[in-house]
């Protein structure tokens, strides 16, 4: 909320949401070591929640559920988005994903806050690399709709006409580290998906589909992080799942159903001890 004049005023909220890779195709890498992708993006309805406010010097304040597993300091994507933007906000990040998991915490975190400093500051565009010097994944988290992304993740096409999708997102506590994964990967130039994506009716037809695709990082994760293995296996056998995978580096592991209540059904029988279960939406 900004005067007409652009002078800062109010404070600002902004929802982070989870991005869940439902394919990750590995299909390259750079000279300078970063690797190429197509990846089918979407955003569950459960994220990180912020609380932006012009303030005279930058300020963070962490708190949530999984407040223990961010750092407080300059290192801490929210602050690092708002300095490379110029402009000084106190902060206050109500963490509810948990970090380091394949499902852009931090990238989704710093892409709310450029989204923030442009809704508080209508006179300031955003970053003209939409943000990718942050994280490569906070160009398509700027979006935080349904997206191919490809590149390093610098390119964003919007899917549309995605259908209804229901999930369980499910997080053995176990931290995987992208770079390793990424480090790891045996083969670096795998077949990226079709030129042109179809456009499926259902979510049954979209899993149909997926099930023929990948996700090129989940074996490195499994061998690092042998959970992952067990967490997609009991994903796999609740009932009406359409398919269950692995998102981003890992360890968090999605499920796919056909509506809300096979999700939620499926989330409760996925419950165990220090395992992060949610029912969400997709879109
Ligand atoms: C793998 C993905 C898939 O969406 O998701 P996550 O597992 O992180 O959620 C992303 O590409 C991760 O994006 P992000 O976590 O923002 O990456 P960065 O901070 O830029 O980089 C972390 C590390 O991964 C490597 N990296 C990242 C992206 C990329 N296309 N190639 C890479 O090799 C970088 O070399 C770096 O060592
Ligand atoms: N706001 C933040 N939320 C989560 N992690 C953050 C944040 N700021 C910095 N980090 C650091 O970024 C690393 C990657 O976290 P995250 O983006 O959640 O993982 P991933 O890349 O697997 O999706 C973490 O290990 C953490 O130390």
């Amino acid at each position: 909320m900004a005067t007409d004049d652009g002078v800062p005023k109010g404070r600002h909220e902004e929802l982070a949401p989870a991005k869940i890779n439902l394919t990750l195709h590995v299909t390259g890498q750079r000279a300078d070591g970063y690797h190429l992708l197509d990846s089918l993006v979407v955003f569950a309805d459960l994220g990180d929640r912020l609380t932006l406010t012009p303030a005279d010097a930058p300020a963070l304040h962490v708190a949530g559920p999984m407040a223990q597993a961010v750092p407080t300091g300059p290192e801490n994507l929210v602050l690092r988005a708002a300095a490379s933007m110029g402009v000084a906000l106190d902060i206050r990040l109500d963490k509810h994903l948990p970090a380091a998991a394949g499902i852009g915490g931090g990238s989704a975190d710093a892409a709310a806050v450029l989204r923030g400093i442009v809704a508080l500051r209508p006179d300031m565009g955003l970053p003209t690399d939409q943000g990718l010097s942050l994280g490569a994944d906070v160009p398509v988290c700027l979006r935080a709709r349904a997206a191919r992304m490809r590149g390093i993740g610098e390119q964003v096409d919007p899917v549309e006409d995605l259908p209804p999708l229901h999930a369980v997102l499910v997080n053995p506590g176990v931290a995987v580290s992208t770079a390793t994964i990424f480090r790891s990967l045996a083969r670096k130039d795998n077949p990226p998906m079709p030129a042109v994506l179809p456009v499926w009716g259902d979510a049954a037809t979209l899993a149909g589909w997926l099930a023929g695709q990948r996700n090129d990082m989940q074996a490195a994760a499994i061998a690092a992080a042998p959970v992952v293995g067990q967490v997609i296996a009991a994903i796999a056998a609740t009932d009406g799942c359409l398919l269950a995978r692995m998102s981003g580096s890992g360890a968090t592991c999605f499920g796919l159903y056909a509506d809300a209540q096979a999700a939620g059904l499926a989330a409760t029988s996925l419950a165990r001890p220090g395992w992060w279960v949610r029912a969400v939406r997709l879109r």
